[in-house]
């Protein structure tokens, strides 16, 4: 079985955390523990969230006085796929002993006029108070929003719609390699007016391409691994219940918050409508049991979908 797996920023970093790199590091490793036995059973492919850290070194860049312009956050997006990925290499290495493993820096195509530009939507970074934001928002030209009780820095996200280095990560799963790639959704490039591949100041969303990724690498499963067990009715009032097992139909009769659970449903939901296929959304740490249909929101194209058969 081939299974995609896409690893929530909470699982490296949680809100207000300080992200030194003892603590991603640390992270990463007990997410891997959680991972290593879909990797002994399956084949897998493994992509991550860059939101926190690709703030954290652009606010860094920003600062640096011997740069005459900061970094563009193309740029720092493969950064942190350099960064991420050497740390998630190091622990799958550690964790799979005889296993191939690689980690990849690579591109997601994306429109240069999709209107994400003109809109940003995408946190990156800390959280902070409503003043900091504003000063930060003066100081730098960031655009900066609401996030829970803080305020973030937005950045435009436009829709994935390839990953450029596909048929290469499809040769390393089929020979069994444990692919870690299109980490913060893939760094965002587009072609310009001579064909030639150039990347943009942008941050796409890591679930979406991962959908796009999980389709066209014919994965199994694709599944979501975050900080709740499922996917909630009613979040966050007095009537939330728990969905165990739902279709893309009943989940898009849903609204779901735009800056989190929302791309989330949407990569799952789009994914088990384009292949038939099985998507699901829930804890990192029960991603056994989540791809058995025992944990987590299991998505499939309907109620009666024969889920054992798949296992
Ligand atoms: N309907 C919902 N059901 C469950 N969680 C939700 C819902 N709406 C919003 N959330 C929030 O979404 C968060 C997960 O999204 P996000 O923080 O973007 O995850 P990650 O960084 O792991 O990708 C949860 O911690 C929860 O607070
Ligand atoms: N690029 C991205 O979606 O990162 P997060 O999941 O960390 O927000």
């Amino acid at each position: 079985m081939r299974v995609l797996v896409a690893l929530g920023g909470n699982a490296l970093v949680r809100r207000g955390e300080t992200p030194d790199a003892d603590l991603q590091r640390a992270n990463v490793m007990k997410a891997v523990r959680s991972l290593a036995p879909l990797a002994e059973r399956h084949e897998l492919i493994v992509t991550h969230g860059n939101g926190p850290q690709v703030g954290l070194l652009a606010l860094e860049s920003v600062n640096d006085p011997s740069l005459t312009r900061p970094y563009p956050l193309d740029t720092i997006g493969a950064e942190t796929q350099g960064m991420i990925g050497y740390w998630m290499l190091q622990a799958l290495q550690n964790a799979l002993p005889g296993r191939q493993v690689v980690a990849l820096i690579n591109q997601t195509l994306v429109s240069a006029v999709d209107p994400a530009f003109e809109n940003p939507t995408k946190f990156v970074g800390q959280v902070y108070t409503r003043e900091e934001a504003e000063k930060l928002a003066r100081d730098y030209g960031w655009t900066v929003r609401p996030d829970g009780d803080g305020w973030r820095r937005v950045v435009p996200s436009p829709r994935p719609q390839r990953v450029i280095e596909t048929r290469l990560i499809r040769q390393l799963v089929r020979g069994g390699t444990v692919v870690v790639c299109a980490g913060g959704g893939g760094v965002p490039v587009f072609r310009n007016d001579v064909g030639q591949l150039e990347g943009v100041e942008a941050v796409i969303d890591k679930d979406l391409t991962a959908s796009v990724l999980a389709e066209t690498l014919e994965a199994d499963a694709f599944l979501i691994l975050t900080d709740v067990p499922r996917v909630m009715r009613h979040f966050g009032t007095p009537r939330q219940e728990e969905i165990t097992h739902t279709t893309p139909h009943e989940l898009r009769a849903e609204d779901f918050p735009a800056g989190s659970m929302g791309p989330k449903v949407e990569a799952a939901a789009g994914f088990v409508e384009r292949t038939g296929d099985m998507a699901a959304i829930g804890k990192l740490d029960q991603c056994v049991r989540i791809l058995e249909g025992a944990a987590g929101t299991i998505v499939t194209p309907n109620a009666t979908w024969p889920l054992a058969s798949t296992l």
